[in-house]
């Protein structure tokens, strides 16, 4: 069983013990949360090598030693070695989170699959049944949910400070705060308008 959260990563240091497919996958995951990732491993995919290049991740160029993890709050083990990406999990203290790449049972938590749209995330598990299916699942995700919302996720964190600092009446706040997620506001170019006019509305009343 698996309790979902998003975790806040920004300054927080990361390691990724191994450089190559999949820890590159999950570095850029690491890098878009704003961590700061430290790459473990003797060799390194191109983009991880562009990466270490332009100083966006750290790079120890060597075999993983106990040592090298002691200051990240977030570890993923993705080396091709069953019984390394162990040890990593063996060396981490109990107030450090590891994944293996290729041991679900051992792993503190598992990497979903991900719609990123800005404030609008959209994560996908299968537990580790499918990964495959999970990819399908944000495939169609993606479609169902398109770049639009990143916008109307911006519009809708401004409106919604707006209104709980200018409504008082719980349920006027309740019923503006749904009105706002329809479907009208979501399609309308000119939302922004026509909040203002709600909320005008709004204070003649109150
Ligand atoms: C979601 C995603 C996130 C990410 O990695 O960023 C992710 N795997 C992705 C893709 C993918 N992974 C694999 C394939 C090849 C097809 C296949 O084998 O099925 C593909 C498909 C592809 O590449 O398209 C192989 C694979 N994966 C794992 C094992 C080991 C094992 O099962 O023991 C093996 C066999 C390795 C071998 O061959 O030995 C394990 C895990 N992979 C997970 C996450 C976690 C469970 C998530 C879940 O089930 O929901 C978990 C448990 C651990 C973890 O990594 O956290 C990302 C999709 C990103 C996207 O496109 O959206
Ligand atoms: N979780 C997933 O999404 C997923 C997907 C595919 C594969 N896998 C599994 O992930 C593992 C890695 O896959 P890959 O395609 O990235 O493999 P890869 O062969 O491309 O990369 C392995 C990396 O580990 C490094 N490495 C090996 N021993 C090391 C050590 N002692 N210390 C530090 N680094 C070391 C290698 O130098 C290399 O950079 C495999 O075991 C595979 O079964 C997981």
């Amino acid at each position: 069983m698996t309790y979902p959260v998003f975790l806040e990563l920004k300054g927080r240091q990361a390691a990724v013990v191994g450089g190559g497919k999949v820890a590159q996958r999950k570095v850029e995951g690491l890098l878009e949360a704003g961590a700061q990732v430290i790459v473990i491993s003797p060799d390194l995919t191109e983009r991880l090598q562009d990466f270490a290049a332009e100083n966006k991740v750290g790079w120890k160029n060597k075999f993983f030693s106990p040592d090298d993890i002691k200051d990240a709050f977030i570890i993923i083990a993705a080396t091709d070695d069953k019984e390394v990406n162990l040890l990593v999990k063996r060396s981490a203290g109990k107030h450090q989170i590891v994944n293996l790449a290729d041991n679900q049972e051992e792993s503190d938590f598992q990497v979903p699959s991900v719609v990123n749209r800005g404030k609008l995330k959209l994560a996908v598990s299968t537990s580790g049944a499918s990964p495959i299916l999970a990819r399908k699942i944000r495939e169609q995700l993606e479609k169902l949910y398109g770049g639009e919302y990143e916008g109307y996720l911006e519009f809708l964190h401004e409106s919604r400070k707006k209104i709980l600092d200018q409504v008082k009446d719980p349920a006027v706040k309740r019923q503006l705060l749904t009105a706002i997620t329809d479907k009208e506001f979501y399609g309308d170019c000119d939302r922004e308008a026509r909040l203002q006019e709600l909320l005008r509305t709004v204070r003649e009343q109150e």
